[in-house]
């Protein structure tokens, strides 16, 4: 039988959801032996810089996607809001699992409450979204900028001049954190996650098909359609991580909820709508088209050009 070699980053984060997938597929009654192979990428290299302004997602896919078609690798684990919404020629996403906790967590200092911070205080993340979306919500605030992967995160608002930071709830679960930590879970109504936060992405060759029946195993067809319908939202809107966007969908029986955002930096700008319906496609295209009538291509653009 066959054996898998899988890719991975080597965060814990990265290495941990690589693990995970790996278990889901043996209790799924896969047999066959894994191997994981490391592999560093250029966004784990570069730390000293917002991530936004180095070039994005792209950053922590291309050195695996290299390793992929130079069948070095057979497939690699992703985070779903890591993948740019276009994949290479020959490789695709074969298989979804089913998402985390997609929610963002606000962790504050004495546990603080969101709502009880004093004016000034300083919220570290290193994204846009969270960032638009604390300040229109507390333009008093200020954001700063946090790098580093999880638990250096954690370390550093323990031991720098933060007052809060925000993180993803499924990447602190993911290292092994505990939820205890979280001062609050922001709703989607408070803070609309990045698109397909929570969720991880199966990356393969697209003519490996008998790799393709072996994760399509645990491929999960809620977290899919959801995904589906953020990831055409966001391929529409050509914003990538250097603009402040989220998108987040559910089903309601069989219809399924999206709520869209597109925002500028300082949060004085939130565009936000929610769009119900049958197909994920549509949807997520409906969401681009209402917030496109309301000029977010424009805050999009202005939001690019400023970064450079
Ligand atoms: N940008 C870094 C990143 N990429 C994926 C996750 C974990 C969240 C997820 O699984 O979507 C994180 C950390 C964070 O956003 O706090």
């Amino acid at each position: 039988m066959r054996k898998i070699i899988v890719g991975s980053r080597k965060s814990n984060l990265a290495i941990t959801q690589t693990k995970w997938v790996i278990d889901q597929l043996k209790k799924a009654g896969v047999e066959n032996e894994f191997e994981i192979k490391k592999i560093v990428t250029k966004g784990d290299q570069i730390l000293d810089v917002t991530l936004s302004k180095v070039g994005g997602k792209g950053l922590f896919v291309k050195e695996i996607e290299k390793a992929m078609f130079d069948k070095e690798i057979d497939f690699a684990v992703h985070s779903m809001k890591d993948m740019p919404s276009a994949l290479p020629e020959g490789l695709e996403i074969s298989s979804i699992p089913v998402r985390e906790d997609h929610r963002d967590a606000y962790i504050a200092k004495d546990n603080v409450k969101l709502a009880d911070l004093k004016e000034g205080s300083i919220v570290g993340t290193s994204s846009l979204r969270r960032g638009a979306q604390i300040l229109a919500a507390r333009p008093d605030l200020e954001i700063k900028w946090i790098r580093g992967n999880v638990e250096t995160r954690i370390r550093k608002l323990n031991e720098e001049d933060y007052d809060a930071i925000i993180l993803a709830v499924s990447g602190l679960k993911r290292v092994g954190l505990s939820e205890s930590l979280i001062t609050e879970y922001l709703d989607p109504e408070v803070c609309v996650p990045a698109v397909g936060q929570g969720s991880l992405a199966i990356e393969s060759r697209a003519d490996d098909l008998e790799l393709q029946e072996i994760v399509q195993k645990i491929h999960d067809e809620y977290t899919a359609k959801t995904v589906l319908a953020e990831r055409t939202f966001l391929h529409l809107l050509e914003g990538g991580c250097q603009v402040p966007i989220g998108g987040y969908a559910y089903l309601d029986g069989e219809e399924i909820v999206l709520t869209a955002l597109v925002g500028t930096p300082d949060g004085k700008t939130v565009l936000k709508e929610v769009v119900r319906g049958n197909d994920s496609v549509q949807v997520g295209k409906q969401a681009a088209d209402l917030l496109i009538e309301q000029g977010a291509k424009d805050i999009v653009e202005r939001v690019k050009e400023e970064m450079e």
